[in-house]
């Protein structure tokens, strides 16, 4: 009743057909610029028609805290997935993508309870020591050349071999590891150009069968490459000795589905959800890693005190920097914490829906709607951080006890991770990645800009945000402590 007299919030009048189909050329990163636009034009939550589904956009700290932790049974939904996105998540079986029910709590829970637990975590411990070796390794043969090294492929290539030993256990070599990297590169980044195909399918179908026919190809790539990784990983688990740590994949098969009849998953879906996992952990750290170790070549008063940091704490003959080291790093800590919120790796959360229309700020929200929320937009409030572009970590060092509350419960400051149901279950597993590698980085070598490069932090949208000119950086190893 009241609903009805309600209207959806504020945006542009749009001629549907031909604008939807502008909009859905682009991915929802790419309109950032436009909707901040809109956004001063007609407030922190506006709507956009795409598609035939309204999309809302939100922005307001404190509208996302209403949305997202106070109703947050309300929004933690996800929308119907469109044709391209039914075919990658084996119709909507895996975490990211399940609507808010039994089968996402089940997958959920399992990721959490078997993996992401931090006794499981720790005991891949030795696959995070052997993956640091072999950047180590990447890095001081690269040193020599005088324009700096180009470090993003080997941080990407570190951070895959970490989740890719998380998944299917340790007994991988280079080559496989490349393999599954090059077919998992080929279809995140392809996302961008498939886009089109979801713009009434029955009538690409007809029209862009080619590029239909190249969509169907990555994904049969895929399970070429997955499939008999996974099935060699389900005899290993049958035959298992004393050194048997259990992986991602190892999980999957006994799970029952409490919504079709207590099935077992099918071999696309388990295909499906180690993707899943590959995806979400290895490009989201590798760039922020990127990011945190740009502004550590900018600015390097900050490097020193990292590195002084890390001095009082190991001994100086110490060649790494352990894990059980990292708690009494406080200004590493902020260094990381101030990277996530300058340079988010996910300018927007994945987009949300509503389980039932609903009244928020005076607006209704559609069931039927894709409800966005503005990551960066909410870490950069000059209402809670001075100087919001500043990269200065000192802000996180007054945190208190408790340190810094990345779920937003209380207030929103920022969500790297989002915040509520859907948030990020890997975020503790990220930030430890990134504490170990930074702070390994920066005891092992010394990192400089290169001469007449002050280091451009300059955005550019890929599958995440990475920087538009990738970092370069002379690296030469510490020989006196
Ligand atoms: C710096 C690294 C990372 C960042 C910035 C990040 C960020 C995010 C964000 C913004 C979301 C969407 C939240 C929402 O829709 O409200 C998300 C979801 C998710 N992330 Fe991460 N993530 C990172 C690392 C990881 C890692 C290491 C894993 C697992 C190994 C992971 C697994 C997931 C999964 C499964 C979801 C879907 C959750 C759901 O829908 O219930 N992420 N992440």
């Amino acid at each position: 009743l009241l609903l009805s007299s309600k209207k959806l919030p504020p945006g542009p009048v749009t001629v549907p057909i031909i604008s939807s189909f502008l909009w859905l050329r682009k991915s929802i990163s790419e309109l950032e610029p436009i909707i901040r636009k809109l956004q001063s034009q007609y407030g922190p939550i506006i709507t956009l028609r795409i598609g035939s589904r309204p999309a809302i956009f939100i922005s307001n700290r404190s509208l996302a805290h209403q949305a997202l932790i106070q109703n947050g049974a309300v929004f933690a939904d996800r929308p119907p997935a469109l044709a391209t996105n039914r075919i990658l998540s084996s119709n909507q079986h895996n975490i990211s993508s399940a609507s808010y029910g039994p089968t996402w709590r089940l997958l959920r829970r399992n990721l959490n309870a078997e993996i992401l637990h931090p006794s499981r975590v720790k005991a891949y411990g030795g696959a995070r020591r052997w993956v640091l070796d072999i950047l180590s390794g990447r890095l001081s043969e690269s040193q020599s050349k005088s324009e700096g090294v180009r470090v993003m492929e080997h941080f990407q290539y570190a951070m895959f071999c970490l989740l890719v030993l998380m998944c299917f256990g340790d007994k991988l070599d280079e080559k496989q590891i490349n393999q599954i990297e090059q077919v998992q590169r080929r279809l995140l980044l392809g996302l961008g150009r498939f886009n089109i195909l979801n713009f009434w399918p029955r009538f690409t179908k007809l029209v862009l069968k080619k590029r239909w026919a190249e969509f169907i190809g990555l994904r049969k790539d895929q399970e070429s490459v997955l499939l008999p990784l996974i099935r060699a990983r389900k005899e290993a688990k049958l035959s298992k000795g004393d050194d048997f740590v259990m992986a991602y994949v190892d999980t999957l098969w006994d799970l029952q589905l409490p919504d079709e009849d207590k099935r077992s998953l099918t071999e696309d879906e388990i295909i499906t959800l180690c993707s899943e996992f590959l995806n979400a952990g290895t490009d989201t750290t590798s760039t922020a890693l990127q990011w945190i170790m740009a502004n550590i070549v900018k600015y390097p008063t900050i490097q020193e005190r990292l590195f002084e940091e890390i001095k009082g704490v190991v001994e100086e003959t110490a060649e790494e920097v352990k894990e059980e080291d990292l708690q009494k790093m406080p200004y590493l800590k902020a260094v990381i914490l101030e990277g996530l919120r300058r340079h988010p790796p996910a300018h927007f959360v994945l987009p949300h829906s509503v389980t039932h229309d609903f009244v928020l700020d005076g607006h209704v929200v559609p069931k039927n709607g894709t409800v966005n929320f503005m990551v960066a937009d909410m870490g950069w409030d000059p209402q809670v951080w001075e100087d919001p572009m500043a990269f200065k970590p000192e802000r996180f060092l007054n945190a208190g006890d408790q340190g810094f509350d990345l779920t937003g419960s209380r207030e929103i400051k920022m969500m790297p991770f989002g915040v509520g149901r859907r948030i990020c279950p890997g975020s503790a597993l990220a930030v430890l990645h990134l504490e170990y590698f930074v702070a390994n980085l920066v005891w092992k070598f010394e990192w400089r800009a290169v001469e007449g490069d002050d280091v451009d932090l300059s955005e550019k949208q890929e599958f995440t945000m990475v920087m538009k000119n990738p970092l370069k950086a002379h690296i030469s190893p510490r020989v006196n402590k």
